[in-house]
């Protein structure tokens, strides 16, 4: 007390954090501990998660468990460990290698929750300091790498209005649980369509050192076009399950500009769908749009800049090479209406025509609504009207959906006779009108 009196009387006030810099910097000289700190954001152009600090806090989630006494409890659906824990803030835990011990604190740099930004701090002896900074951290990121893929839970997330952006609480991307149970075998479509898809989907996964060795950006695109109903969002799941990627859905009405744009793509994580659904409605593609069909439907005018050019861009300029095994994927039911540029190969790498119902498609449809492998005895019924008439597969779902639990499988196939049959009816009215139509056009011009 009484040195630090003379220290506060004699030593100049502007002194004092110099002399507390160096106090600081001697203890730590002295400490036979040395301390690495992972933040949870890096920065750069803008701010990114970091890889490492979520696999070390997964590694530390599930590995070091025995000594940590607070944890966070997550449910996890479809994962092999439905109950996750994961480390508290504050917490510190201590960890074992090769018998070496070390400790891992969590902490924040901030008393207020909006702008805390979260950090990791490993402190171990400095006589193992080539341990620790080598084979130590490799393990942990090897650990924790692959067990976030065991409990991964996919996400889903959708864009913020760019007016949200500024706010240090609010991100670009939303994000909630994606739990569609789509999958290939419950896809209805005929077989050797959907082998040809998963077989370009394996070859995409193991596809790292392809892409590196002929100079891509490990990255693909998918057009995926057809009538309403005939299961293209169900196709975009049936990938992200089939896969394990998150999936963005992008909004594109949603953006300012081009420069919103690349943002929002440089904010996506990799391993992961980019979704445009219904690309020819969300942006002006020919750029002949008046103002007035850019308003909504409650006529407020949308502001979207986005272009083209911007777009295409988005898909392969340079930024979309700022993160690797990224499916991007448009969906339209006018593939007719899309600009050339924008679907041609090396952008779309593939067009996927989802059609009408076919009978292979149906079989698909009633396994999943039946649960009986045999034919039933209407489906020669069934097979037949399907060659006669274009049903999409969402009617014909419907149709299977059996209304209450009485409701036996032979009186839903029997319903989708009748909808078979009257659409059947409605088409060939269709046609003999449209022939008329035609007679009477060719009288006139004679
Ligand atoms: N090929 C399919 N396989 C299995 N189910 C399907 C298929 N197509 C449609 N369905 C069923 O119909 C519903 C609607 O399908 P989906 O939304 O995938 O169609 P879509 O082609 O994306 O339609 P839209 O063009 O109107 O957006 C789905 O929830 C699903 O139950």
């Amino acid at each position: 007390m009484f040195l630090y009196g003379i220290y506060e009387k004699f030593v100049p006030h502007h002194f004092h954090k110099h002399v507390r810099k160096y106090i600081q910097k001697f203890v730590g000289f002295m400490s036979p501990y040395m301390h690495i700190t992972f933040p949870e954001f890096i920065s750069g152009q803008c701010l990114k998660r970091s890889d490492a600090y979520s696999c070390i806090r997964t590694y530390l989630s599930a590995s070091s468990l025995e000594n940590a006494k607070r944890f966070k409890a997550e449910v996890v659906a479809n994962s092999q460990t439905p109950l996750v824990l994961t480390m508290e803030d504050a917490e510190e835990i201590e960890d074992k290698f090769q018998g070496v011990k070390v400790w891992w604190f969590s902490h924040n740099n901030s008393k207020n929750d909006s702008d805390a930004k979260l950090y990791l701090t490993l402190t171990f002896h400095k006589n193992y300091r080539e341990l620790i900074t080598t084979s130590y951290i490799k393990h942990v990121l090897e650990e924790g790498k692959a067990l976030k893929l065991k409990n991964r839970k996919l996400k889903l997330y959708t864009n913020n209005p760019s007016n949200d952006w500024w706010r240090p609480s609010s991100r670009k991307w939303s994000q909630t649980t994606f739990e569609h149970p789509a999958t290939f075998e419950t896809l209805a479509m005929d077989q050797e369509k959907k082998e040809e898809i998963i077989d370009d989907l394996i070859k995409f996964k193991s596809g790292k050192d392809y892409y590196a060795k002929v100079g891509k950006a490990w990255k693909r695109g998918y057009l995926l076009y057809g009538p309403p109903g005939t299961g293209k969002s169900t196709m975009i799941s049936a990938i992200a399950n089939f896969m394990n990627y998150d999936v963005y859905d992008l909004e594109l009405t949603t953006i300012k500009d081009n420069n919103e744009l690349k943002r929002l793509l440089i904010a996506t994580s990799s391993q992961s769908i980019i979704v445009i659904e219904d690309i020819d409605c969300s942006i002006d593609l020919t750029g002949k749009r008046t103002k007035d069909e850019k308003k909504d439907k409650d006529g407020n005018g949308k502001e979207s800049n986005v272009t083209l050019s911007g777009l295409l861009n988005f898909i392969d300029g340079i930024w979309s090479a700022c993160g690797s095994e990224r499916i991007i994927i448009f969906t339209t039911n006018f593939v007719d209406k899309l600009d050339p540029a924008l679907i041609r190969r090396g952008r779309m790498d593939k067009h996927i025509e989802m059609s009408y119902c076919s009978y292979q498609a149906f079989k698909v449809l009633a396994k999943n609504y039946w649960d009986n492998d045999s034919d039933h005895v209407l489906f020669p019924i069934i097979e037949k009207l399907l060659g006669e008439v274009n049903m999409s597969p969402a009617d014909v779902a419907e149709n299977l959906m059996p209304k209450s639990i009485s409701d036996h499988f032979g009186t839903r196939l029997k319903n989708l006779i009748k909808s078979l049959e009257r659409a059947k009816k409605k088409t060939e009215k269709r046609d003999k009108e449209a022939e008329m139509e035609q007679c009477l056009e060719g009288k006139k011009n004679m």
